[in-house]
């Protein structure tokens, strides 16, 4: 059977785990390890897809839970799935809500046919099982569509995580069985176990058993330590098959993609350039900045005198400064672009310096340079 999605590991670091390799999709080639921005509601907050485009993003992410609550997939289906509803000819990954019902939606119910929840809109009562969420993610036509899984929060009881885990294998199964369009969307697994070992080694070996194209580190990034994360990280993604993706979900800021990389990782996603760029928060080589702080009120630098992108070309600070005070909606679109722009470079950095075997070395350079503290 045609395979949709087409892994292939160009190079091993000789140092780590780092990898890099290239993902072939049905809508474009994608350079690995790839940080992927999210579009939760079929659009990257305040990004047109001809700027996603311009800054070289090849995959976005989009959300399951959130268009069925609205518009629903049925609206999407007829506009083209996603890639005709929103005009994006690149990739589309869509989470399966496995994370959103159980961070967002009320009164949930989990029975091992699936969750029943009402929305987080308007009370409305809806029930996701496997078969309903892969004829929602088959009506999206995401290129890569997750299986829908149960995320165990942090902490949580190993009998919880037991119990979580192997009802999460059951339901991967279950949406193997209903996937309707395995010859155009690629379905990935997700390996679960919380923070016990042994129960992601249960996990890995029992999805890898069925077989699929990708498989997803899930349950990571829900509060648990960051030292903690990346210890399971580590412990997990050998287990894995070393020819097949490694996506870590919801993973992260600058630094995690250095860790997720170093430990094997080849796929991240996160809301964080869009989400702080809300509030006037950009990333620089320098670490972070806080565009309100006074001292950036008459500073005509570039947010990121080292930054290519076209804000940093056009722009200071002094006038991003102003349009955040001043609550004018091109600050936002402005400090959103250049921080898209900045983890989609990180990532290239990241893989370039792979390829000329320093990727220990460029960590460590971006390390002191970032810094970790507030500007
Ligand atoms: N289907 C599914 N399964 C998961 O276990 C999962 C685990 C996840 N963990 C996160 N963490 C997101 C953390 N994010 C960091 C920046 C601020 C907003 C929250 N996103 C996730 C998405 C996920 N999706």
């Amino acid at each position: 059977m045609a395979q949709p999605i087409r892994f292939e590991l160009l190079r091993r670091d000789g140092h780590s785990q780092a990898r890099r390799g290239r993902l072939t999709t049905p809508h474009g080639v994608i350079e690995t390890p790839v940080f992927m921005p999210v579009g939760t509601q079929a659009t990257v907050k305040t990004m047109a897809p001809w700027e996603l485009k311009e800054i070289g993003a090849g995959i976005i992410l989009s959300n399951t839970y959130h268009l069925h609550l609205r518009p629903g997939e049925q609206l999407i289906d007829r506009a083209g799935g996603l890639h005709g509803f929103m005009n994006w000819d690149g990739a589309v990954l869509t989470d399966s809500g496995g994370f959103q019902v159980f961070s967002l939606a009320d009164l949930r119910k989990i029975t091992d046919d699936g969750v029943s929840f009402r929305s987080h809109l308007d009370g409305s009562s809806h029930s996701f099982t496997p078969e309903s969420v892969m004829a929602i993610e088959n009506a999206l036509g995401a290129d890569i569509i997750m299986a829908f899984d149960e995320c165990p929060p942090y902490p949580a009881t190993r009998a919880y995580v037991e119990t979580s885990l192997r009802r999460t294998v059951d339901w991967a199964q279950r949406c193997k069985a209903s996937h309707q369009r395995p010859e155009e969307q690629g379905l990935f697994g997700i390996v679960q176990g919380g923070e016990f070992l042994d129960l992601r080694k249960e996990a890995a070996l029992r999805l890898i058993d069925l077989d699929f194209p990708g498989y997803a580190i899930g349950g990571l990034s829900v509060g648990e330590p960051k030292p903690l994360m990346y210890d399971i990280l580590a412990y997990t993604t050998p287990w894995l098959p070393v020819d097949k993706p490694r996506y870590l979900m919801g993973v992260g800021s600058p630094d995690d993609l250095f860790e997720g990389v170093e430990r094997g990782v080849d796929m991240f996603d996160c809301v964080l350039p869009t989400r702080i760029a809300r509030n006037g928060t950009v990333l620089t080589s320098e670490g972070k900045r806080v565009m309100k702080n006074a001292r950036y009120s008459d500073d005509f630098l570039p947010l990121d005198p080292d930054c290519d992108c076209r804000v940093c070309k056009t722009f200071s600070r002094a006038y991003i400064r102003h349009l955040i005070k001043a609550d004018e909606v091109l600050g936002i679109r402005l400090t959103s672009y250049h921080n898209v722009y900045f983890m989609l470079d990180l990532m290239k950095r990241i893989r370039q310096s792979i390829e000329a075997d320093r990727f220990l070395g460029y960590k460590q350079e971006f390390y002191e340079r970032y810094g970790y503290n507030e500007k």
